[in-house]
């Protein structure tokens, strides 16, 4: 397994721009331990248990991210674009440097902090305590903390909250707390998985300044998000990610275009499909409706 590789910053390339990521043939496999296919019934299960046996204890493989390459520049915010499952968070993860590639190579131009919906924050502890704790964790010194506290507490917003255990927080406010920690002192890359979604439109607006101060003082930005306004607005690159593999790669709204013209179409099909089903079920009744559906119960026609 190959760890993320950090060198000193090489020279620009001719265009003067410095990478920041090299992400070179990076593939990332996920082991999963359960049950095997013919124990995976209760009884099955049960039988094992009692035996203390391990035997049908199966072992699968989940290719989460398959021989994915590219650059990223300082000063980039890069979208990363893609439907449900196919690896975009796993990427992230890695660039972040939680979980190793596979097989691949990984070289960073600086330190990665990842500021996800699910950030390690301790529910049961206080905003200001969480704030010492993740701040550290971040790397920062105690005096670094000291210095950005004041500040950290007036971007996350969170008023006499700071002082009550962050699970009496909305999702909006945790999520405020995460980005003003990951966020305190400028990292040289930041990747941001799906936070931005859960904050209101102040918050994204003050999130989108600090994003783009972050690119003018030369750090890059990874945003997942399944919001196309987002990754319009906040990036000047996508990425988008298919089954684990890198499909495209560029700018934001024509990559955007072709994943809304892939998965879009589907919807499109569908949404028409169900207004004719709803029309049939008002003028024929539910039967009609269930029929003309049942024509597709299989499977989406590609
Ligand atoms: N810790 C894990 N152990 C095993 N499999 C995992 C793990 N994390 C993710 N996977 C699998 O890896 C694949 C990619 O997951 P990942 O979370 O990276 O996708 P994603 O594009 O971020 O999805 P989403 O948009 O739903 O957040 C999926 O098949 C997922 O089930």
């Amino acid at each position: 397994m190959a760890a993320p590789e950090t060198a000193p910053t090489p020279g620009g390339d001719a265009d003067g721009r410095v990478p920041s990521v090299v992400c070179s043939g990076v593939s990332i496999t996920y082991r999963v331990y359960g049950v095997g296919r013919e124990e995976s019934d209760e009884e099955g299960a049960l039988r094992r248990l009692l035996s203390r046996s391990t035997r049908g204890v199966g072992r699968r493989e989940v290719h989460a991210v398959r021989d994915v390459s590219f650059v990223a520049y300082r000063g980039e915010s890069i979208g990363i674009v893609g439907s449900n499952g196919s690896g975009k968070s796993t990427l992230l993860r890695t660039i972040a440097g939680l979980v190793p590639p596979t097989s691949g190579k990984l070289w960073l131009g600086g330190k990665a902090a990842l500021l996800g919906v699910n950030a390690v924050l301790m529910p049961k502890l206080t905003g200001r305590e969480n704030i010492w704790i993740g701040a550290q964790a971040l790397g920062l010194t105690p005096g670094q903390v000291r210095a950005a506290f004041d500040d950290i507490v007036e971007f996350a917003d969170i008023g006499d909250f700071l002082d009550l255990p962050m699970a009496s927080y909305s999702s909006g406010m945790g999520a405020r707390l995460r980005f003003a920690i990951s966020t305190a002192v400028t990292p040289d890359i930041l990747v941001v998985d799906e936070a931005l979604s859960t904050g209101d439109a102040h918050f994204r607006a003050k999130a989108n300044e600090r994003i783009t101060r972050i690119r003018e003082q030369a750090g890059t930005v990874f945003i997942v998000s399944h919001s196309d306004k987002t990754i319009q607005t906040m990036c000047s690159r996508a990425l988008w990610i298919d089954k684990g593999r890198l499909l495209a790669d560029g700018d934001p709204v024509a990559v955007n275009g072709l994943y809304a013209r892939k998965y879009g179409k589907h919807r499109h099909v569908w949404r028409e499909r169900f207004e004719e089903a709803r029309r049939l079920e008002e003028t024929e009744g539910p039967e009609a409706a269930r029929a003309y559906l049942a024509r597709w119960d299989r499977s989406l026609d590609s």
